[in-house]
């Protein structure tokens, strides 16, 4: 269902004109055809925007918000909390914030029910040593090691609007490094993961990983290659590589019943030909610290795939400060023991500071800065 649908089918008033101010409320873009685009093409930002005007068309008396700035830049987040605050006031309405950010709590609400464990400020998470400095390659590494990308161009075409989410993005992350995909929400970050993980085609550009060309897209690049990056998504439910789902044969479909023979029918037993389809085996539990952390956010790999690269998004967002550095942490720990290369979204700057070597700053679908985290993200440090 589009955008334009969605708010409508729960207003109060579904005329255009009211949708269409309802969505410039919640501060969305209305000149790119973001109205007639399905949620699945739009930002996570976008999505939790479209829902908040969805629940607001509806002009309740109470608004109940689960993390509602989770995963948005601070800009987005100081405009959504003024909004929710102005809201409260010119629409006389009860506004209830389940949030683990203090600094949302603190601008919105008269007033603070605290569950345990308390709410504390965000402490910076202690860095131990090693777990940066790798800028780029490292003494034993060969030139050109790890995942690269030149010239990524993505353009999305939606009912003769293009919208230019990549326009010439280079990236590189070196072996056993972490790199952080900083930027404005819209700038293309999900964009840029997708086209790493091959989940898309980019439009022009080569991608690169330990010097060999890589192919656009995960199902061709082969059994040992497709699973070497993976996705980890901001939404548990999107898709992550699976080179090897075209190549695994369709089970034959089971025989139509046969309506003669009762005996037959009943159970399908003792059908000629009919088998019982294979129990599907369970993936391996996450690790205790992800499985705590995050059991709906965290994507797992699928069974017997041991990524080389996974590129996550958000993978902290809506998580307390200490639960969001046990779960960097633990993938700190596996960057060690795998030599695993992380690619990391984020607009939590101070994670991304503590647990990135390198940075690239989007802007527009544009690298604006790209180089040593200590050097582009000084202050948080
Ligand atoms: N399938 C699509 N069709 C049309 N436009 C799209 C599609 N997917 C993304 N876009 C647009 O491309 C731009 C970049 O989207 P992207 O999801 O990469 O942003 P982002 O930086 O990850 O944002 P956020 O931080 O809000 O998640 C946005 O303006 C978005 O609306």
């Amino acid at each position: 269902m589009r955008v334009r649908r969605l708010v409508a089918e729960t207003a109060a008033d579904p005329s255009p004109r009211a949708v269409r101010n309802l969505l410039a409320e919640c501060r969305l873009p209305l000149d790119d055809g973001l109205i007639d685009r399905r949620p699945g093409a739009l930002s996570g930002g976008q999505q939790r925007r479209v829902a908040l005007a969805r629940a607001l068309a509806r002009r309740p008396d109470v608004l109940l918000l689960d993390e509602p700035t989770a995963g948005l830049d601070t800009a987005l987040r100081d405009e959504i909390a003024g909004l929710l605050r102005s809201l409260a006031t010119t629409r006389d309405m009860a506004v209830v914030l389940a949030c683990h950010d203090p600094d949302l709590v603190g601008r919105c609400a008269d007033e603070v029910v605290e569950l345990a464990p308390a709410l504390r400020p965000a402490p910076r998470p202690a860095v131990p040593t090693g777990r940066r400095g790798r800028a780029g390659a490292g003494p034993g590494d060969t030139p050109g090691a790890g995942l690269a990308a030149h010239g990524l161009e993505v353009t999305f075409t939606r009912r003769g609007h293009a919208h230019r989410a990549l326009a010439g993005v280079d990236f590189a992350a070196a072996p056993g490094s972490a790199a952080g995909v900083v930027g404005p929400s819209g700038s293309g970050k999900t964009t840029l993961l997708r086209v790493l993980a091959g989940l898309r085609r980019p439009d022009a550009g080569t991608l690169t990983l330990d010097g060999r060309p890589l192919p656009a897209l995960a199902r061709e690049r082969g059994r040992g290659g497709g699973r070497r990056v993976q996705l980890v998504p901001q939404n548990p439910s999107a898709r992550s590589p699976r080179p090897d789902r075209r190549r695994r044969p369709r089970p034959a479909p089971p025989p139509a019943p046969d309506h003669g023979e009762g005996g037959r029918r009943r159970a399908g037993r003792g059908t000629p030909g009919r088998r019982r389809p294979a129990r599907r085996r369970r993936p391996p539990p996450a690790p205790r610290a992800l499985r705590r952390a995050a059991p709906t956010r965290l994507h797992r790999p699928r069974p017997g795939l041991r990524p080389r690269r996974p590129a996550v998004r958000e993978v902290t967002s809506a998580l307390d400060p200490n639960t969001a550095a046990a779960v960097l942490d633990l993938l700190t720990g596996l960057r060690a023991t795998r030599r695993l290369t992380l690619v990391l979204v984020s607009h939590e700057l101070d994670l991304v500071a503590a647990y990135t070597d390198t940075v690239h700053i989007l802007a527009a679908g544009r690298v604006t800065a790209s180089g040593p985290t200590g050097r582009l993200l000084p202050a948080r440090r």
